[in-house]
């Protein structure tokens, strides 16, 4: 009998066909307030869970008996209690290095758009208000030979700072708890406090997972460290930002602009006052979000599903080590 399984999410066709020919597959684009109690009830027999964004929490374990894989499409996991999976003997699995790439494409347009205040001058000219030659006052802030700081010097980070030190002659700085030899080596990055960080960079870029660590580690004194010309850029998590204090931080002008790919509570409500300010440029969590790159993240996805349904070792465990 083929193992029961439940997607989630919404994957290409390809992939589902390639799921179903070894599994008996519930799917479903999208969970829903209408459809959540249908995937509760299935989710008692199935073996393998694959998607994004579902909070795998131990309430929702005490149902899931059968369960043995948990494949997340994406490379962060923090809505997943590993410890709890683990203790159960589930196997996590999430989508790392195939999507490094367009991320840090994403966090250069966040740079870009920030400091030349692309989003705010495409407005004016849609809004008929170029009447002259554009002067000081719409001016922005070069991006090039600048010095970009990255918290979180990983697979995407070192990704953005490759493009931005042969692309743009940018001057690394990063902050990690652990060295990035590869980019000390190859890009001439500088390892620093968080502290000295802060206080040297003209670009703040945080790209570390959340973590019980890195939760609200941007708040009112870390703003306070910043310059007054630097942009701060989220491509992590949004709680991994105090947005009250990043408010403030804007409000007074003790940075320059925001970039944010992601926000404490998404989708972020239309009335949350960083969305009205003119110097934050809001994108709706879209990292990855390119055809190509969700494609291959949907087909690691499934290649850990099928794999660790199989009884085999899957490409890109998060917790397999540690399962007896
Ligand atoms: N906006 C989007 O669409 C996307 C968002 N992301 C987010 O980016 C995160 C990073 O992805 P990825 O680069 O693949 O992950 P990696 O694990 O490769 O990199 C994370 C980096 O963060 C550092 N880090 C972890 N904890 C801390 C800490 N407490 N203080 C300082 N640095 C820390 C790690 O270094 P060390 O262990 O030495 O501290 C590591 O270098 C994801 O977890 C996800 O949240 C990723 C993809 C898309
Ligand atoms: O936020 C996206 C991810 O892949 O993590």
């Amino acid at each position: 009998m083929k193992p029961k399984v439940i997607v989630y999410s919404r994957v290409p066709d390809e992939v589902l066909t390639r799921i179903k020919k070894e599994c008996d597959v519930t799917y479903y684009e999208k969970l829903t307030n209408d459809n959540y109690s249908d995937f509760m009830k299935e989710l008692t027999e199935a073996e393998g869970v694959l998607g994004s964004g579902l909070k795998v929490d131990k309430q929702l374990l005490e149902k899931a008996k059968r369960l043995k894989v948990v494949s997340n499409i994406t490379v962060g996991y923090d809505n997943l209690a590993i410890d709890e999976l683990t203790a159960r003997g589930v196997l996590a699995t999430n989508t790392p290095t195939v999507l490094d790439d367009t991320v840090a494409d994403t966090m250069m347009a966040l740079i870009l758009t920030t400091r030349r205040r692309v989003v705010e001058l495409d407005q004016l000219v849609k809004n008929g208000e170029w009447k002259d030659s554009i002067a000081e006052e719409h001016f922005g802030l070069d991006v090039h030979h600048k010095k970009l700081g990255i918290i979180g010097m990983g697979r995407v980070g070192q990704t953005l700072a490759k493009r931005a030190y042969a692309g743009f002659d940018m001057e690394i700085l990063y902050h990690n708890r652990s060295r990035n030899e590869w980019a000390e080596d190859t890009l001439q990055a500088k390892y620093c406090s968080l502290e000295e960080l802060l206080e040297q960079s003209d670009v703040v870029c945080l790209l570390t997972p959340l973590t019980k660590e890195t939760e609200g580690l941007m708040g009112n004194q870390q703003f306070e460290l910043m310059k007054s010309s630097a942009v701060f850029i989220n491509g992590s998590r949004g709680a991994t930002v105090d947005e009250q204090a990043l408010i403030h931080a804007l409000e007074e002008g003790k940075i320059y602009a925001a970039g944010l790919d992601v926000y404490k509570e998404e989708p972020v409500p239309v009335d949350h006052p960083l969305l009205s300010m003119r110097n934050v440029v809001s994108l709706p969590h879209i990292g990855s979000a390119t055809h190509e790159t969700r494609h291959n993240m949907a087909q690691l996805a499934a290649d850990n599903l099928l794999a660790a349904l199989n009884g085999a070792s899957p490409p890109t465990p998060i917790n397999e080590k540690d399962l007896s």
